[in-house]
């Protein structure tokens, strides 16, 4: 007899296409098993007013699936590995991550092609201050300001001309089936995406082992190490989704690519690092230790206070 998993989730459109996904993966792997999709508001989805770095406390987007979890309400949670904090609560564990879909930020606009042509006082709509300063470093003439809410929300207020421009993930606009909407996918280059973009991590019981073992077809190693490698980054920085912290790990040959990213909110000071390994926690100590060498905690301090 299979057991019934009941996954916890956010209600968004995209939060409900990642659990479907999970939901057909271990369908795929287990034919008869039984599966329950439990949609939840977090506070992340409640606050839409105030600009998320000012709002308090980490996680906003995966606090009130994890007390779930933890009152076994459900048995899994699915989260975009984005939205979730380097450090999990007492008892819970990312037990598996599954095949990262494209890392890039995409540049989206109605009225030109590339961010080179915005004229000088464009509106740029972006909540998060790793795409403001990437996006200021190299255009200072534009204007970035908040634009919160879902994926369809954030749209709908370009449509309405209230920006000129705005920057979302590659990753939720393809899931959506909204790529077409893309106007310039960003190379990583310019836009280093925040850790953990594009992949889709599920969450347990530390103490669930059936679980845990159920899980593991749906476990892709390679981004598993990526991820890890990032996370164990932003972990020694102290970083969360509100800072302007960028990491993203890639696969070269038998190697994995670290690059990290601490920039000033207003782009003026941008500090990178990378180095390749085989650790992906060693690897994350070293790319976060050349950052602090670079002078990244008292950027990141400034934010903080
Ligand atoms: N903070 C919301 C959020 N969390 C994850 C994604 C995109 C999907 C992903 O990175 O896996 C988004 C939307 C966006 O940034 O455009």
């Amino acid at each position: 007899m299979m057991p019934l998993i009941r996954i916890g989730t956010r209600a968004s459109p995209l939060a409900v296409w990642q659990a479907e996904h999970v939901r057909d993966a271990l369908h795929a792997a287990y034919p008869d098993v039984q599966v329950e999709i439990i949609r939840m508001s977090t506070s992340g989805d409640v606050l839409l007013d105030a600009p998320l770095h000012s709002l308090g406390g980490k996680g906003l987007f995966v606090k009130e699936i994890e007390e779930a979890l933890l009152a076994r309400q459900v048995d899994i949670a699915v989260h975009s590995m984005k939205d979730v904090p380097a450090l999990q609560p007492e008892g819970l564990e990312i037990a598996a991550i599954m095949a990262r879909e494209d890392v890039r930020d995409a540049f989206v606009s109605n009225t030109v092609h590339h961010p080179e042509e915005l004229a000088p006082d464009a509106r740029v709509g972006s909540s998060s201050l790793r795409r403001r300063a990437q996006l200021l470093q190299k255009y200072p003439q534009v204007q970035v300001d908040d634009l919160r809410g879902n994926v369809a929300t954030r749209l709908r207020k370009l449509d309405e001309g209230q920006y000129s421009a705005i920057i979302l993930a590659v990753a939720g606009l393809k899931r959506l089936q909204l790529h077409e909407r893309i106007t310039y996918a960003i190379p990583v280059e310019q836009s280093l995406p925040a850790v953990g973009q594009g992949a889709v991590g599920i969450e347990i019981r530390t103490d669930d082992i059936a679980t845990r073992e159920l899980l593991q077809p749906l476990m892709d190693q390679p981004t598993w190490q990526c991820v890890l490698a990032e996370r164990s980054m932003n972990r020694i920085l102290g970083g969360d989704c509100r800072l302007p912290v960028a990491a993203l790990a890639q696969w070269q040959e038998q190697k994995l690519l670290l690059r990290g990213l601490v920039a000033s909110p207003d782009g003026s000071r941008l500090l990178r690092a990378e180095a390749n390994g085989t650790d992906p926690v060693a690897l994350g100590r070293e790319v976060a230790d050349q950052l602090l060498a670079q002078g990244a905690a008292a950027i990141i301090k400034e934010i903080q206070t």
